[in-house]
């Protein structure tokens, strides 16, 4: 009689990694499937922008949702903005897309961006436009139609105020309910710096042969972090509180007091400019029974080749409705929801001739 012995456990055979910081764009580029790009706005506007955001940003709110039995509140600020160049006047879709950025809650249209934010994005869509040139493309990312080809393009921005040390936002993956799979964020930090904190899931194949480690990455003021492709499948990200953080101390005055020095600063402000793909437009987002949109999520712990990665469409009721989901879910079928076209569908036009 043969006797199974029990594997070994993975606390015995795989050494834990420490944390480590990753403290320049090539190290980046090395360890997580993110850039980083410094300086990448004029130094009077990425001031400028500081000071627009952190104003507007006394108005802003927490997000709130449940938590088992109790409404929990987000330790930072945040708001949502469309573009204007997309017609969010005349489309009521996008107040639905806003919506579901403040957890369902509802809120009214979403303004436009700023004008500083206008002039940010342009400079942005640029770099994000040059360093997508330069890596192969997964085959559910979004190909494009008509004559924009394959052109990245922000329609929509999230924007988070973090005062001191203690306002953060916890570990996770961005719902994908409207960016659809394989999405690019492009993330601007402005204001005081903190840590960007990255964390792999591992798939459960590889899990008991390899680790996660964690990433920190000191966001300074004025940079870029680009969240490729495939970011969102497979890591998680978070903006920890840390025990202190250096104050910003900006090159020009506020506007409003054009004589006085400049004051230093707590804030920093994270703009995320955000593609909301055409074929995954509010009108597409299947309902649970609760009759509210679903959210889509990657299934992160089976993966990623681009190809054979799964995604579910689950109910988000949760989130507002006395935390009383429904426990819908199904999953998504890109074929079958009629969605597209992808990278893959272009790709396979092209080999057909
Ligand atoms: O503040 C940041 O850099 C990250 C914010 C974030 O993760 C989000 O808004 O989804
Ligand atoms: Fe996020």
């Amino acid at each position: 009689m043969s006797v199974l012995r029990q594997a070994p456990t993975l606390t015995q055979t795989i050494p834990r990694l420490p944390p480590l910081t990753l403290s320049n764009p090539s190290m980046i580029t090395q360890h997580t499937p993110c850039t980083m790009h410094l300086s990448v706005l004029p130094p009077e506007l990425a001031c400028r922008l500081f000071y627009t955001m952190v104003d507007l940003s006394r108005t802003w709110n927490r997000n709130k949702w449940w938590l088992f039995d109790r409404v929990v509140e987000s330790p930072h600020r945040t708001a949502f903005y469309a573009r204007r160049t997309d017609g969010v006047d005349a489309n009521e879709a996008w107040q639905e897309a806003a919506q579901y950025w403040y957890n369902g809650r509802v809120s009214e249209p979403p303004p436009v961006f700023p004008d500083p934010m206008e002039e940010a994005c342009e400079i942005i869509e640029r770099v994000v436009n040059d360093e997508m040139r330069k890596r192969t493309r997964f085959p559910l990312e979004w190909a494009g139609t008509g004559t924009e080809g394959q052109i990245w393009r922000a329609n929509v921005a999230a924007s988070n105020c973090y005062e001191g040390t203690k306002e953060s936002v916890g570990f996770h993956s961005d719902h994908l309910t409207y960016l659809g799979p394989y999405p690019t964020i492009a993330s601007l930090s402005l204001g005081t710096s903190r840590i960007f904190r990255l964390r792999e899931v591992i798939p459960s194949e590889e899990i008991s042969t390899r680790r996660a480690r964690t990433f920190n990455i000191p966001l300074a003021h004025n940079s870029l972090t680009i969240m490729h492709a495939a970011t969102q499948e497979t890591f998680k990200h978070a903006i920890p509180p840390q025990p202190t953080i250096d104050l910003y101390k900006p090159l020009y005055p506020h506007p409003s007091e054009p004589f006085d020095p400049p004051q230093p600063s707590n804030c920093r402000i994270n703009i995320t400019f955000r593609f909301y793909r055409p074929d995954f437009h509010p009108k597409s987002i299947p309902r649970c029974k609760c009759d509210v949109p679903t959210i889509l999520r990657p299934d992160m712990k089976n993966r990623h080749d681009g190809k054979t990665d799964q995604y579910w469409w689950t109910c988000y009721a949760g989130a507002q409705n006395d935390g009383k989901g429904c426990g819908f879910w199904r999953v998504m079928d890109m074929t079958t929801e009629g969605r597209g076209p992808t990278i893959a569908d272009v790709d396979k036009k092209a080999a057909v001739g």
